[in-house]
């Protein structure tokens, strides 16, 4: 399908305490996460109704996004990352998702390090 409208639904430092890492030492501990997500979505209806059951909760993202990062208990962000953006393509009403995970206690001399991911919903497919 073909999106003309750009609205975004965007969540910014949500703080989660998640087992991540490669290394032995890391398996067993928590670090802070530090995520960013923009949920490309139609708000039009949330507009007009006012009503949030017409609108890409965000409060129920950052909930499910939290749950999610201390289940998956990742080595690589790579995966986190790649696993919660099919996640959220799959359960909300969004055709394009923007995530960012930074550790920032991960490297002494640097404020953070991370990835950046987009996915987009795969397109429907033809075939009857
Ligand atoms: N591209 C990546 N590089 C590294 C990762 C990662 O997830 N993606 N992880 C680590 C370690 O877990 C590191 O955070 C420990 O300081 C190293 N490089």
């Amino acid at each position: 399908m073909f999106h003309t409208q750009s609205d975004v639904v965007f969540i910014k430092g949500l703080k989660v305490e998640a087992v991540i890492g490669v290394y032995e030492w890391e398996r067993a501990i928590t670090q802070p996460l530090l995520i960013d997500i923009a949920l490309e979505t139609d708000i039009s209806q949330a507009a007009i109704s006012d009503n949030v059951d017409d609108a890409l909760n965000y409060k129920a993202v950052c909930d499910d996004v939290s749950e999610w990062c201390q289940a998956i208990k990742a080595k690589l962000l790579e995966h986190l990352a790649g696993q919660i953006a099919d996640k959220l393509l799959e359960k909300y009403a969004t055709h394009k998702v923007t995530l960012s995970i930074a550790k920032p206690t991960a490297i002494k001399q640097a404020d953070a390090v991370g990835v950046q991911i987009t996915r987009h919903a795969k397109a429907p497919s033809n075939d009857a």
